[in-house]
């Protein structure tokens, strides 16, 4: 996620590559990202806080703690770093807990999107989060999607939605794709078809801001193709699948919340 925000940004020109350093405890995903597109590269952590004055936390909910209590080792003035964590589930108090209650924190969830400009993103500042922290936010944000502000109590809720959203579409579009072959179609045409269709779709949505049921019922031609196809979709609970799904990403997003580290 953080290689997606990075280049999406620096793709977007709202990121100078100049501005950008980079760490990773995998070497590697730090030369990767310095060849590729220009970022400098911290040989450790100490050198990353002691170097920048905002910091994208993208570890797994499971590292934070263990980046954050080495953090809290340098003697760093938290006030001075404004820290935005990407972490699922991980809330602002246990981060400001870590490096001393006075840190400017904001909490968001972004999703992989981001990297080709088309990310959807929420955030919540935490309290000591000036102005300009949630204006930076906000624009590093909309340089590579929409972004919403929204109260703590949500960020599972869109964690679940949008956060995990594109992992759950991606199948649609696959299985899309697989009832395409299933027709008839090749393989290649298949894909290249359900792709735009979901892209088309969206598209649809956001542009014309008709509600997407309206603009099923423009796809049904009475005793149809369409109406035919949304009968079986319901008849294999679809709508429900899709429910259950952002409700269970939404719980365990709750759950990495409330796991020891
Ligand atoms: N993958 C996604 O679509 C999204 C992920 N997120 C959040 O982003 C975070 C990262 O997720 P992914 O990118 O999927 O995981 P990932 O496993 O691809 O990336 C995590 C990176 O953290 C590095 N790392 C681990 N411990 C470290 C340490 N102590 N110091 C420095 N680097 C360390 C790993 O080497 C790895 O490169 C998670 O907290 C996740 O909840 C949020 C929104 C969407
Ligand atoms: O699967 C995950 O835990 C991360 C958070 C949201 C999307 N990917």
């Amino acid at each position: 996620m953080g290689r997606a925000l990075v280049i999406g940004a620096i793709e977007a020109g709202n990121l100078s590559a100049n501005d950008v350093v980079a760490y990773d405890i995998e070497t590697s995903a730090v030369e990767k990202l310095a060849n590729e597109h220009g970022v400098s590269g911290a040989a450790s952590l100490r050198e990353l806080v002691t170097t920048c004055d905002t910091i994208l936390l993208c570890t797994k909910p499971g590292d934070v703690g263990e980046v954050l209590r080495e953090i809290a080792t340098f003697g760093t003035d938290p006030n001075r770093i404004l820290l935005i964590s990407v972490a699922a589930g991980v809330t602002i108090s246990s981060i400001e807990n870590f490096i001393f209650n006075h840190a400017r924190v904001i909490r968001a969830m972004p999703n992989t999107p981001a990297l080709v400009g088309k990310g959807a993103a929420a955030f919540t500042p935490g309290s000591n989060a000036t102005q300009e922290d949630v204006q930076f936010v906000s624009s590093l944000f909309a340089s590579v999607g929409k972004v919403v502000e929204v109260p703590e109590k949500l960020m599972d809720a869109v964690t679940g939605l949008s956060g995990s959203g594109p992992g759950f579409v991606y199948i649609m579009i696959e299985a899309l794709a697989d009832g395409g072959v299933a027709s008839g179609l090749t393989r290649e045409k298949a894909l290249e078809l359900a792709t735009q269709t979901v892209l088309g779709a969206a598209t649809m949505v956001a542009e014309t801001g008709l509600h997407p049921a309206l603009l099923k019922d423009m796809v049904c031609s009475p005793g149809g193709t369409t109406i035919a196809g949304i009968a079986a979709l319901e008849e294999h609970g679809f709508r429900h699948a899709a429910i259950q799904a952002v409700e269970a990403a939404t719980k365990r997003s709750i759950a990495l919340g409330q796991s020891k580290d």
